[in-house]
């Protein structure tokens, strides 16, 4: 387990147990978890698939009581994975961490409540499993966009391309145009 930063994000790398057969790793184990020092309780499991590299979902966050916390793997194709600090209070406010997450590995990203979360697909037909412990709430949803000069997140892209985006994202606020405290 890696912390990134001081704000509660981890790079989580769980034990592979392998044999003749193939492997076997747990995903999410609650009890191994709070002995990290994760007391998290997921109520909601996501996943989404995202048919061509480039396809970029994010940055997306949940305000006040409905912040989620999430654990976030790819199992299929491969991710550049982005997780902003949003909390006013924290050391790391408005600090960028990425990371590269691969179906080829079984590193996992936990992302506390407070933080903003997006990623760039970096290869076709890339699936996302992310576990949260707060219930998706519409009405209680916040983006910042992809290429906020604040935020700078060096995006893999490739050379000359603009990422897919869905509507929302592609018309997802500046921070600066942000009044409220955004998570
Ligand atoms: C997030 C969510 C979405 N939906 C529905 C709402 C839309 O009809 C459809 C697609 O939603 P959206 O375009 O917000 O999906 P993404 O762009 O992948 O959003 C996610 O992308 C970034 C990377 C995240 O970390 C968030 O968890 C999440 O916002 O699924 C649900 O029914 N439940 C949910 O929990």
């Amino acid at each position: 387990m890696t912390p990134l930063g001081s704000g509660g994000l981890l790079l989580i790398e769980p034990p592979v147990y392998q044999d003749e057969r193939g492997e076997f790793f747990e995903s999410w184990n609650e009890r191994t978890f709070a002995g990290l020092g994760i007391p998290v309780r997921f109520v909601q499991d996501n996943q989404s698939l995202s048919l061509r590299r480039g396809t970029l979902r994010g940055i997306h966050f949940q305000t006040g009581g409905f912040a989620q916390a999430k654990l976030i793997r790819c199992t299929s194709g491969a991710i550049q994975d982005a997780a902003v600090d949003l909390r006013k209070e924290s050391p790391d406010y408005l600090r960028v961490f990425t990371v590269d997450l691969s179906a080829d590995d079984v590193r996992m990203l936990f992302i506390p409540r407070g933080f903003g979360h997006g990623f760039l697909t970096l290869a076709d037909h890339t699936i996302v499993q992310y576990k949260a412990d707060a219930f998706y709430e519409p009405g209680s949803e916040g983006s910042i966009r992809w290429d906020d000069p604040v935020l700078g997140i060096d995006w893999k892209l490739p050379e000359g391309m603009t990422p897919i985006l869905s509507q929302k994202d592609a018309a997802a606020p500046y921070l600066r145009s942000i009044s409220k405290n955004p998570a």
